[in-house]
């Protein structure tokens, strides 16, 4: 159920997954619209279509990049499905029953083009999710310095935003999921080749979305599966609702901190050609002919400002997420453990506060 016309063409509307709740569209607007600016400083989602942020990098075809991107390594990601959940891998080294959702691997941008030509033919699907590091080349750092720094920075420093922290270059297949999550950063989300879906909910939508303890490898992520919803385990799932915006070359997307957001691939209607050099299209295992359609993505994390000196009330929904995230971790502490964390807390509301 969608509510009002979905904007862009371009990519396969057949690649758009239904899902439970109901959507509207995420506002779509000009960087010269001053209601942009008004939605960033209320810390609501809106996509800008001509900011020139990243113009610079709308050139980055794997050929490109396979030529300019260094000789670094790159984290890839593998997937059994099309689903690539975020854990953290310190936290899952302390729990050894953990099953981790996805495999991780760190190779040569030349290897990670050839795990793309062997996972065509294979059901391990991958993503690669790098920071943009020194170890780029020349030319990509030719492209970051051209990026439109003026405005973003003119952003970032009206909102009183901390440092940039990083950029995360994403290269991903047609039909990878970043499953619904949330950041503690602020983020200017640009799409460079292919088209993206993303589906945002306010952090009000918290108790919705059902994320995993804040101690568990899975912070911040949900643990409801858009696509088959426990609605046994997750009945507030039920009162989700979502914005939608679907992002194409040159589109650039503020997602606010603390807003939750599900990211998908989809299917481009005008394959890109990657003017790969001499890269052999028969690998290892044989399989051979062209790459497989990727998306092309890179982010802006930046900083939260600075609390305010004084507290307003009742205090917004990200200050409440904020509130729930310290409390979980002061228990953890103070108990000694995160497992007895929940149970503490159903003694101090069970029969007294509900
Ligand atoms: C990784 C990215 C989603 C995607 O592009 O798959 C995301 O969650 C973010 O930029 O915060
Ligand atoms: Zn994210």
């Amino acid at each position: 159920m969608s509510y009002g016309k979905r904007r862009r063409t371009g990519y396969d509307p057949a690649s758009i997954q239904e899902y439970t709740f109901p959507i509207e569209n995420i506002p779509r607007l000009s960087a010269r619209d001053p209601e942009v600016y008004r939605l960033i400083q209320a810390s609501r989602p809106v996509v800008i279509s001509d900011s020139g942020l990243i113009n610079s990098a709308l050139k980055w075809n794997l050929g490109y990049l396979q030529e300019n991107l260094g000789d670094g390594s790159f984290h890839v990601y593998g997937s059994k499905d099309n689903r690539f959940k975020y854990y953290d891998e310190k936290r899952a080294k302390q729990c050894k029953s953990f099953p981790k959702p996805v495999k991780r691997y760190e190779v040569s941008f030349n290897d990670f083009l050839k795990m793309l030509m062997e996972k065509k033919n294979t059901r391990e699907r991958i993503y690669l999710q790098q920071m943009l590091n020194e170890s780029v080349g020349q030319e990509i750092v030719k492209d970051y310095v051209d990026f439109n720094w003026d405005w973003v920075g003119r952003i970032q420093n009206e909102q009183g935003w901390g440092p940039l922290s990083s950029n995360l270059l994403l290269i991903g297949l047609e039909g990878n999921i970043t499953p619904v999550h949330y950041d503690e950063q602020e983020n200017f989300f640009s799409q460079i080749s292919g088209y993206k879906r993303c589906l945002l909910f306010s952090p009000d939508q918290f108790e919705n979305l059902y994320p995993h303890p804040v101690a568990h490898p899975c912070d911040r992520q949900s643990q409801v599966d858009f696509s088959k919803p426990d609605f046994e385990r997750f009945p507030k799932f039920r009162n989700a609702r979502a914005m939608e915006a679907i992002v194409g070359p040159g589109d650039v997307l503020y997602i606010p901190m603390y807003w939750w957001h599900q990211v998908e691939s989809l299917k481009s209607l005008s394959p890109i050609d990657h003017k790969l050099r001499d890269f052999s299209t028969t690998t290892s295992s044989g399989s051979s002919g062209d790459i497989p359609p990727v998306t092309v993505s890179v982010n802006f994390w930046y900083r939260a400002a600075p609390l305010p000196a004084t507290v307003k009330f009742p205090i917004s929904a990200q200050q409440r997420v904020s509130v729930m995230r310290n409390i979980e971790k002061l228990l953890a502490s103070a108990l000694g453990s995160a497992d007895e964390v929940g149970k503490l807390l159903s003694t101090m509301v069970d029969g007294r506060y509900n």
